[in-house]
């Protein structure tokens, strides 16, 4: 068996020669020029098909650059959870992507297999769902993913169709725990669970000022048509979707979508007249124009991170951004009331219901935010960045809440938990039934089901800031009024070797080279509030320095004065902004 295996493998690969390019599995999978692929994803089939022998479960296999340029393209693996594919198999996705040649690449894979004790070429069978995004260059790279499923013996490739990466990870994860896993299933909860939650909002909330109506900008990538799928299901919510990626509408993240709004901190196309002249404007700056844009919603090309913003009147170009960080701040707002009106004595007194409550942010959140988490009197704790870190944390609580400043984040509710509440549900439900305490969990329970447990998921995240902004009666001024953000900067630094910075503390203090984290901290001193990091990027051949202090001219002038000092021990280049 094993020999047959061998040799389907071996004939396989031999139509997939490597590329001149390599690629390494980085924090987001492997990434790069789309034309330059094939091979690479055609590895990455094999490894899901592995994963999946080895875990006898389902994994996801997921075709997409999120919000990088149209031209570009990747592929990432989703785990039997849901979550990212596991950290202690990156060395062998990079080994088999670096594999030189057919005969290494099957060599390294039987090796692998012996280790790991995968059951390969034998009768066990694997399952891999398959999801793209909207980029033309998908469909040929599934085409390869397949192959190289087809090359493992046991394995099915089943193609999901076109997706967001929320979905499909949301799949695999229904998949495992045998439940309903569809398209349709996932517009049909999430339309159910935020129903639930404003069924729950009191008559006299939903009098408020918050607003129903959302202009989403869909960044031109999958979340256009998905959005407008799930509004239709939607009562007390109008989205009216821009940049969609209708023919017509503009290219996939070029100046538009949630990483555009939140580094430059710019409205995108589609969104002011500042692509259609100063005349034009004049005649916009009408209210019932300006009112389109009052509050919006920014997402990326694959649409696992959103903002909000809205267009500023003053030049209709500059935003008031409201990011991960103000996100994370709503849902934690709203989840701590919950747990404070459950735990609150009443005639009907029942038990305590102790709930631990975690935060995890990266040293990108803005100062701000963390010190308001803190005043709410909630546990902070810090990880490097990139999701992967940031869930693992986050799963450590009962509930933990986890978001990077640049929108991708989610609620993860225990496992140990779940069951808890459920039988919590129960008892109120039979005790005191339409009591404000049975409320708070039915709340809980429906953010439960509406946020996507298995990753950031923008088309989740955002009905359930729509939930929370109706029950509160916000508009989106007032949820922005939260905490004023510090000013703040962001350069990047090319160098020749970004692996020549080491760093500790959550990213936050530099190790390597020696002295470089001195010359930092006597930068900071100079500014009020003054905090500055540097790490090298795990997408980008650079070292992003970033800088918050109490004026932006302050935030400024220390982000350059820590990026000259990186250009002198490193750099090759001026230093560019983000
Ligand atoms: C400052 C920043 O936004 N960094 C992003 C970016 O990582 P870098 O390692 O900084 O290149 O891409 C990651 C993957 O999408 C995302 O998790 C992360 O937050
Ligand atoms: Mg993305």
């Amino acid at each position: 068996m094993e020999e047959k295996q061998l040799k389907i493998l071996l004939q396989s690969a031999s139509r997939f020669q490597p590329g001149k390019k390599k690629f390494l599995y980085g924090t987001a999978g492997f990434r790069g020029e789309a034309s330059m692929l094939e091979s690479t994803v055609f590895k990455a089939g094999i490894m899901a098909a592995l994963r999946s022998l080895k875990t006898g479960l389902v994994v996801g296999l997921m075709i997409t650059a999120s919000h990088n340029p149209v031209s570009d393209n990747g592929v990432k693996i989703a785990d039997p959870s849901g979550g990212m594919m596991t950290q202690d198999w990156e060395p062998f996705a990079d080994a088999l992507a670096l594999a030189p040649d057919p005969d290494h690449l099957v060599e390294l894979i039987v090796q692998f297999a012996k280790k790991e004790n995968i059951p390969f070429g034998g009768t066990q069978s694997a399952e891999i769902l398959l999801g793209r995004d909207t980029r033309p260059s998908g469909e040929a790279l599934l085409e390869a993913a397949k192959k190289g499923i087809d090359a493992i013996i046991g394995s099915v490739a089943v193609d999901m169709g076109i997706l967001t990466t929320p979905q499909l990870h949301w799949m695999v994860r229904r998949r495992n725990m045998e439940m309903k896993a569809s398209e349709f299933d996932y517009f049909a909860l999430l339309s159910t669970s935020y129903r639930s939650l404003v069924d729950l909002i009191p008559a006299k909330t939903l009098t408020g000022t918050s607003d129903v109506k959302l202009t989403v900008d869909a960044a031109n990538g999958v979340g256009g048509e998905k959005i407008k799928e799930l509004s239709k299901l939607l009562t007390r919510l109008e989205i009216e979707v821009r940049n969609s990626g209708k023919e017509g509408e503009g290219a996939l993240n070029e100046k538009v979508g949630a990483d555009y709004v939140q580094k430059e901190k710019f409205a995108p196309l589609g969104f002011g007249p500042h692509d259609a002249g100063t005349r034009l404007w004049i005649r916009y700056l009408n209210a019932s124009y300006m009112m389109t844009f009052e509050k919006c919603a920014s997402l990326d090309g694959d649409a696992d991170r959103l903002v909000y913003f809205r267009v500023l009147p003053t030049d209709g170009r500059s935003v008031d951004l409201v990011d991960g960080d103000k996100i994370l701040s709503l849902f934690a707002l709203f989840i701590k009331e919950q747990l404070t009106i459950l735990n609150k004595e009443n005639e009907n007194e029942s038990s305590e219901f102790p709930v631990k409550l975690g935060i995890v942010q990266t040293a990108y959140a803005n100062g701000a935010s963390t010190e308001y988490l803190k005043q709410l009197g909630l546990d902070v704790v810090f990880t490097p960045t990139g999701v992967k870190y940031l869930h693992e944390k986050a799963l450590e609580n009962d509930i933990g809440i986890y978001f990077e400043a640049n929108g991708h984040g989610t609620i993860l509710f225990s496992e140990a938990f779940m069951p808890r509440l459920e039988s919590k549900s129960a008892e109120l439900s039979s005790v005191t039934p339409g009591s404000e305490q049975q409320k708070a969990v039915l709340r809980l329970l429906a953010v439960s089901t509406l946020i996507n447990q298995a990753v950031g998921d923008a088309l989740s995240g955002l009905l359930l800031v729509e939930a929370i902004l109706q029950y509160l009666g916000w508009s989106i001024e007032r949820w922005s009024e939260l905490y004023r953000d510090l000013p703040s900067r962001q350069l990047k630094v090319s160098v020749t070797d970004r692996n020549a910075v080491v760093t500790t503390n959550a990213e936050t203090t530099v190790v390597k080279p020696l002295g470089l984290q001195e010359l930092i901290n006597y930068e900071m001193a100079k500014y009020p509030k003054g905090r500055s990091f540097i790490r090298p990027s795990g997408t980008e051949d650079v070292i992003r320095v970033y800088a918050e202090a109490s004026t932006q001219e302050g935030a400024d002038r220390l982000a350059q004065a820590v990026a000259q000092h990186v250009d002198c021990f490193l750099g090759m280049i001026p230093p560019v902004k983000q």
